[in-house]
């Protein structure tokens, strides 16, 4: 579904991506894991469109996407999950569902005159599906509450749930497990599953929990100084010398990799 052929990302004299080169498969859930500096962030980054790529391309279904700005990606149902902005915290969990969309016809000056009836519809319409996702989600109790108060792991729940206001056809999660109780990340794995399955949702994941990772993802990416090292299952990723290598002495946050 995504190609990504020999991508580089460099900042200055620093190649945070490396000639890195993999593909996503439609319909998978793909986790890409590496010691902390590796250049998952950055990829991910280059890919939805965050950052430009020093040079390389990336493909959707054949049609070239590199460098596409956010937005057209989005129309392209390529979306990257962002923390909620500070600036959103005091707009209630339903509104920042709500505002997702985009396009619709109160943006107009024309409109907001003379389209009321129209208006009125599709905020209904928008309202219910936001509804209909808190739920999905198990957090339809918040949905009056303000974004800024909720709990880390609701945030995240909620940061997935904007992705569920549109037809997305391929989700980056950054971390989505970071600073979350094991409760709510279970919840949110359920979640990450369930639309894989229902809504054929493609996934790639980043993510250091690899508890997680081994019950979610499958295949498995592994990346090291800014390139693909291996691709497999979560044991044969273990159980690569390569990989293993790359993991030693990098320290507390990745101690899980390696078993120590
Ligand atoms: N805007 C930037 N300017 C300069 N260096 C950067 C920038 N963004 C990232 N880097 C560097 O690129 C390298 C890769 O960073 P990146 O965040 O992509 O790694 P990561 O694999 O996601 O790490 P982690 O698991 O710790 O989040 C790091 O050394 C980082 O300091």
């Amino acid at each position: 579904m995504i190609e990504v052929h020999d991508l580089h990302k460099h900042f200055g004299g620093f190649h945070a991506v490396d000639g890195a080169t993999l593909s996503i498969a439609e319909g998978s859930i793909t986790g890409l894991i590496g010691p902390n500096g590796a250049g998952k962030t950055t990829l991910f980054n280059v890919i939805a469109g965050v950052l430009p790529p020093t040079s390389g391309r990336v493909s959707m279904a054949g049609e070239d996407i590199t460098g596409l700005p956010p937005h057209e990606l989005f129309h392209k149902g390529v979306l990257r999950t962002f923390q909620i902005a500070h600036e959103f915290g005091s707009m209630t969990c339903r509104d920042n569902l709500m505002m997702v969309p985009g396009g619709q016809s109160g943006e107009t000056l024309w409109n907001t005159w003379f389209g009321r009836r129209r208006i009125a519809e599709e905020e209904r319409a928008l309202r219910a599906k936001a509804d209909e996702v808190l739920e999905f989600l198990t957090i339809e109790h918040l949905a009056e509450q303000r974004a800024g108060e909720v709990s880390g792991g609701q945030k995240k729940l909620l940061e997935l749930g904007r992705t569920m206001m549109v037809d997305a056809r391929i989700v980056f999660l950054d971390e989505v497990g970071a600073g979350v109780n094991r409760t709510l990340l279970n919840t949110i794995g359920d979640a990450i599953l369930q639309l894989n399955r229902e809504r054929n949702y493609t996934f790639v994941v980043i993510e250091h929990d690899m508890d997680f990772i081994e019950r979610i993802c499958d295949p498995v990416i592994c990346m090291a100084e800014g390139k693909v090292l291996a691709e497999g299952t979560l044991a044969e990723i273990k159980a690569n010398e390569q990989v293993i290598e790359a993991y030693l002495g990098t320290g507390l946050k990745n101690k899980d990799m390696v078993g120590a």
